[in-house]
């Protein structure tokens, strides 16, 4: 499949809402249940805990809480901040997760982490799972999501990326400084293309397209050359 940049992923999502009348609700629903089914798949007995942001790569992340605890797994969740600071779609699956009853423990963004401290919560888990940022994001990692990522990565739990791991640009395989190390990374849509630059092979571990229930004939239209989306030129 024709790896894409973050741009033309995200617009995928706007032509989706824009021209196919898609939900983006819709759309991150899709994309939470694929990924849940294939980690599911990959860590039957996993007590997971899953890192949410506060963008919509955290709005999977609640969504794949669910659909894990439905599978039959212990989950909890470990946000950026409280449910209430989101908004939009990432806003309803929070709320959502919250009235399922799933655990929501929101590390302090100012708090002064001690590592100890966040690899002991981190501990607890054979699955950790990175829904802190996706496209929308730009290394270097700022605030708590570089104390995160570290703790994330000296734990011995199977690690799993949502879209892009955590501290990769996922248009140039750059790392700045630390970086989600997944052994599984669930993306959505399209490969990225960092993904094809060889330093980006130990952060983005085995990759998985999921789908996000986009029409075929938009799939379709992007074989074309990009002029044709209105996409910029490569
Ligand atoms: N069509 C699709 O592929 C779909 C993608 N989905 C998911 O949506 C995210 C993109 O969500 P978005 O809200 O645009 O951005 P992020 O969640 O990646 O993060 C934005 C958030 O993070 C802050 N931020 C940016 N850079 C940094 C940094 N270096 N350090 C700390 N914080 C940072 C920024 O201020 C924002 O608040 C995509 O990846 C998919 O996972 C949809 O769910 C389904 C369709
Ligand atoms: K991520």
């Amino acid at each position: 499949m024709q790896a894409l940049t973050c741009e033309q992923v995200r617009r995928v999502d706007e032509i989706a809402i824009r021209d196919y009348q898609m939900p983006g609700i819709v759309l991150m629903e899709n994309a939470g249940r694929g990924a849940a089914e294939i980690i599911h798949s990959l860590c039957p007995d996993a007590t997971a805990l899953v890192l949410c942001g506060r963008g919509n790569n955290g709005g999977d992340g609640y969504v794949i809480a669910r659909h894990l605890q439905i599978l039959g797994h212990e989950v909890s969740i470990l946000a950026v901040c409280a449910v209430d600071e989101l908004s939009g779609d990432a806003k309803v699956n929070a709320v959502i997760a919250d009235a399922a009853g799933i655990e929501i423990e929101v590390i302090e963004e100012k708090a002064n982490q001690e590592g100890t401290s966040l690899a002991m919560k981190l501990g607890k888990t054979n699955c950790i799972i990175d829904g802190l940022l996706g496209t929308g994001a730009k290394p270097p990692l700022r605030g708590i999501y570089a104390a995160l990522v570290s703790a994330a990565n000296e734990s011995d739990a199977m690690r799993i990326a949502l879209d892009i791991p955590t501290g990769l640009d996922g248009d140039t395989g750059e790392v700045i400084g630390e970086a989600f190390r997944a052994d599984h990374t669930m993306t959505f849509v399209a490969p990225k293309v960092g993904f094809q630059q060889k330093n980006a092979d130990e952060f983005v571990g085995v990759v998985h397209v999921v789908g996000i229930g986009v029409p075929t004939k938009l799939i379709r239209e992007l074989d074309l050359p990009n002029n044709e989306l209105g996409l910029p030129k490569n």
